[in-house]
């Protein structure tokens, strides 16, 4: 059974309708991409999933159940705008939170340390939120989100401020819930980070569905239109092959546009007869190609 499951959601603001209709799965142990252009609807379902905000029409389920108020201590929240008060102290503050979400103080107070010393901060634990740099204010919100051990967690751009180490230490620390069973519904506009993290994805654009699936079955839906060649030395030509229509020279080859997939065989005879090859590839898609295709197009 699905951790998680919208089915035919919508949410109204007075005469705006935020959310159209979404329905989606979220399996136990899963990290979900939850996309979409500024405006989409994304914090709107992350706070009907929260139970923040109720659903005018359609059914949210958790383990096929609807909400109620035991479940809240079941999840965890890490808010795009930081939630923390900047002018308590980080233990006073996080310790609080779990208790909220039924923790007994000394089980917060475990969690806490364990967490600090996850992320070798130790120190953290009597420091005022505001001593602490944006990077480490949002490591701070990270924790206060799953110090209580939710089993499913909302994640809205929970690595931005941070440098590319702790974006690592983050993302290993996600894939660590995902694998220890928590259910993890993951907003962002950084479509690496979804390729990296999520198998499945929805992407809202002004209120509807515009994608949703596997990446991997997205993927395929879309024409296959840049090859990339790398060659010894250079390769006269190229433009003239029919069926490529733009050729872009790089450091170390070339990158080709092509219209049709029988213009890559082409290529490779035409690099083969010239030149010896050290690299030659047929690139799928990236996410974020058929992000701006999917909500460009939905625009025009
Ligand atoms: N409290 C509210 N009252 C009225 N309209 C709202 C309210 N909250 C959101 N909206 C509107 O609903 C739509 C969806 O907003 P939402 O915040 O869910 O988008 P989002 O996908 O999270 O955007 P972003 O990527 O910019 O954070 C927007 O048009 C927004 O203006």
């Amino acid at each position: 059974m699905e951790a998680l499951k919208l089915e035919q959601v919508v949410k109204q603001y007075g005469e705006k309708t935020a959310v159209n209709g979404i329905s989606l799965k979220v399996e136990q142990g899963e990290i979900y991409g939850l996309l979409g252009a500024n405006g989409a609807g994304k914090t709107t379902t992350m706070r009907m999933v929260l139970g923040l905000i109720y659903p005018d029409e359609g059914k949210i389920l958790y383990n096929g159940k609807t909400f109620s108020d035991e479940l809240q201590h079941l999840m965890g929240y890490l808010p795009e705008e930081r939630g923390l008060y900047p002018k308590v102290k980080v233990s006073d503050q996080i310790i609080y939170l779990a208790r909220l979400r039924g923790m007994s103080a000394s089980d917060a107070d475990k969690s806490l340390r364990f967490w600090l010393d996850r992320f070798d901060v130790p120190d953290y634990y009597n420091k005022k939120i505001e001593e602490l740099s944006k990077g480490n204010q949002q490591k701070m919100g990270f924790i206060a989100a799953v110090v209580h051990k939710p089993q499913i967690l909302v994640l809205d751009e929970a690595f931005s401020g941070l440098d590319p180490v702790n974006v690592e230490l983050l993302k290993d620390t996600v894939r660590e819930l995902r694998d220890q069973g928590t259910s993890i519904l993951f907003s962002t506009h950084r479509m690496e980070h979804v390729e990296e993290l999520c198998r499945n994805i929805t992407i809202l654009d002004r209120s509807n569905t515009v994608v949703q699936g596997d990446i991997r079955e997205i993927k395929k839906g879309y024409p296959r239109e840049e090859v990339v060649l790398r060659t010894v030395g250079e390769v006269s030509g190229l433009d003239l092959i029919p069926g490529v229509s733009a050729v872009q020279k790089q450091e170390r080859g070339y990158v080709l546009s092509i219209s049709e997939i029988g213009a890559a065989q082409r290529i490779l005879q035409h690099a083969m007869s010239a030149n010896e090859i050290e690299h030659f590839e047929i690139k799928e898609p990236t996410l974020n190609q058929i992000f701006i295709r999917a909500v460009g197009e939905s625009h025009e």
